[in-house]
């Protein structure tokens, strides 16, 4: 089964064709998503993330349908943005983390159990009573990556998740993502750097994809089309 399977895609927006003819057959464990400004990479992520639908073409996630599957869809990937703010809910941090796992209604012991693990794993053991919305950007976004992590999805779609954290803290978050812990990744990115660290990478110019490959192969390719400077600004 291919991780991500998309065929002759197309997303409309409004009346804007903001993809098209998208394919894709990847299966690599993590895929950075690279590209200039406005060239796809966000509306690629939220399709992927069940956020919008194809207008055109096949498109298979894990396997499943967006179209008739998207409830389990989500139940099986989590969706990580730049602005943790849109993703925090809970007055606390550890009822924010609680609140991903009410779907799951796995009673009040379990719930308090993996909590308490996906707290240690992003370092917020001692902020679990501190005030969600209080917390530098850069905890806000371990806060949205714990919230994510902690119902253990098979695809974490991340979109520009190091954006506003200063360097140790984009680092911490980078590790976080790109460590085996038996989930999928696609990482949308500017920092070139951290799509060098993924398994593939893809790149998208104009509302399509432009190149697929090795990340040092695809960054290249990105480097080549700045440096003729053919992109649109
Ligand atoms: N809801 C919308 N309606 C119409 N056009 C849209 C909509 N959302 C995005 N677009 C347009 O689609 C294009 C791609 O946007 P998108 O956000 O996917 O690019 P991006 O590669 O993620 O850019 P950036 O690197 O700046 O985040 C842009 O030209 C944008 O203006």
């Amino acid at each position: 089964m291919s991780g991500l399977l998309l065929t002759g895609v197309g997303v409309r927006l409004g009346d804007v064709d903001v993809l098209h003819d998208v394919d894709l057959d990847l299966d690599a464990r993590t895929v950075a998503v690279i590209g200039e400004n406005g060239s796809g990479k966000s509306t690629f992520a939220r399709l992927l993330g069940g956020l919008v639908p194809a207008s055109a073409g096949g498109v298979r996630i894990l396997g499943l349908d967006p179209a008739r599957q998207a409830g389990e869809l989500r139940r099986r990937t989590a969706v990580v943005f730049s602005n943790p703010d849109a993703q925090i809910i809970m007055p606390t941090v550890q009822e924010d983390v609680a609140f991903s796992l009410r779907p799951e209604r796995l009673g009040r012991e379990a719930t308090a159990s993996r909590v308490a693990e996906a707290l240690d794993r992003f370092g917020l053991t001692a902020l679990a009573d501190h005030p969600s919305h209080d917390l530098s950007g850069g905890q806000k976004q371990l806060l949205a990556l714990c919230g994510a992590f902690v119902r253990r999805p098979e695809l974490v779609v991340a979109d520009e998740p190091t954006a506003y954290l200063d360097a140790r803290n984009a680092r911490r978050v980078a590790d976080h993502l790109l460590e085996d812990a038996g989930h999928r990744l696609v990482l949308v990115t500017h920092d070139l750097s951290l799509a060098a660290r993924c398994d593939a990478a893809v790149l998208f110019a104009g509302g399509t994809i432009d190149a697929v490959g090795e990340p040092s192969e695809v960054v290249a390719a990105y480097e080549r089309l700045l440096a003729e400077g053919s992109l649109p600004c």
